[in-house]
């Protein structure tokens, strides 16, 4: 299968280079990272030990049998933009965040946008290298939920490679049940500048099942099967897996560079959601004081 990857950092770079062991992958990255991948391959290391030599570039082959989609949810109308211009059939977000395939489908008519989550663990290292920091598990299908042969197709892609993952008939409810877990985990420790495990005990804990019930609520709104207590569960199991990860919006933090809030916390702060409101307008704040939002 030829297998295009828009957006090679952190997490594309790893499920690429995992699915290069298998298929024709081209990584669609910045400049310094698809020229050391060109020339001397890409070192995947961690949890996953391999060196791979996908394709590598900058923009967007004209066709492909796949697209994966892998940029940070505030660049997906651009990638959606950029994937409409090319020819292939079905894509695939992997991405965290709320609305992800929506935003892609408005601009691919005609194509299968299929949903995503993605429990393996990446940091890419530097150009070139990228970390497995945890084998997880991709679970992707319809992004309205039933059967799906794109889906089918695209998990015989993964077993082929060796990727671990699951094709699921019940994805809205999965992408909001992980929704739950980044309201509760990111934002909070993003502010409070500590490792997922820090939530393990109140006061954060308080926090983190607050965003988390009102995720479900929300959910129940939008017509998704997620009790508070499963929202809850996820989100403790979460925090007891990864107790010394720094959630991605703590390195964005710490790294100055622009958050997800807004496909987050952001996506379902209001009046019935003020824990989401709130922590979304700190991290909001912080993004405006450092120059990060767009006008
Ligand atoms: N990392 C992980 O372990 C996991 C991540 N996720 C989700 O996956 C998504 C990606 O996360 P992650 O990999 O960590 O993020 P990264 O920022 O590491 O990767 C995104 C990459 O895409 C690049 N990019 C954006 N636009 C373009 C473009 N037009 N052309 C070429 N390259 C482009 C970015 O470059 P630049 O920064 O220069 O814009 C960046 O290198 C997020 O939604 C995240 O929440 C989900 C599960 C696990
Ligand atoms: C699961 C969790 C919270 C792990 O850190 C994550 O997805 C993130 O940091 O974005």
């Amino acid at each position: 299968m030829d297998v295009v990857v828009f957006g090679a950092g952190s997490l594309g770079s790893l499920v690429g280079g995992l699915l290069a062991r298998e298929h024709d992958v081209t990584l669609v990255g910045r400049a310094a990272h698809v020229e050391r991948v060109r020339a001397s391959g890409l070192r995947i290391e961690g949890e996953v030990e391999a060196t791979v030599h996908p394709a590598a570039r900058t923009t967007l082959p004209a066709r492909a049998d796949l697209a994966l989609v892998t940029v940070k949810s505030f660049d997906t109308e651009r990638a959606a933009r950029a994937l409409a211009r090319c020819d292939v059939p079905t894509v695939l977000s992997l991405q965290n965040g709320l609305d992800n395939e929506a935003t892609l489908a408005a601009h691919l008519d005609g194509r299968t946008v299929l949903a995503g989550t993605c429990t393996y663990g990446a940091r890419l290292l530097g150009p070139g290298r990228v970390a497995c920091t945890g084998v997880g598990e991709v679970a992707l299908g319809a992004r309205e939920g039933g059967p799906s042969v794109a889906a089918d197709r695209t998990g015989r892609a993964f077993e082929r490679a060796g990727v671990e993952h699951v094709v699921a008939e019940d994805m809205p409810r999965r992408v909001w049940e992980k929704l739950a877990v980044n309201a509760g985990v990111n934002a909070a420790t993003a502010l409070a500048r500590v490792p997922n495990g820090a939530l393990s005990d109140p006061p954060g804990r308080d926090v983190a099942h607050a965003a988390a019930r009102e995720v479900a609520q929300s959910a129940r709104g939008e017509g998704i099967d997620l009790t508070e207590a499963r929202a809850v569960a996820s989100v403790d199991r979460v925090v007891r897996a990864t107790a010394s990860n720094r959630s991605s919006m703590l390195q964005d933090v710490e790294r100055g560079t622009r958050t997800e809030i807004d496909a987050i916390n952001g996506r379902i702060a209001g009046p019935d959601a003020p824990v989401n409101a709130t922590l979304a307008a700190l991290v909001r704040t912080w993004e405006d004081a450092e120059g990060l939002r767009e006008s």
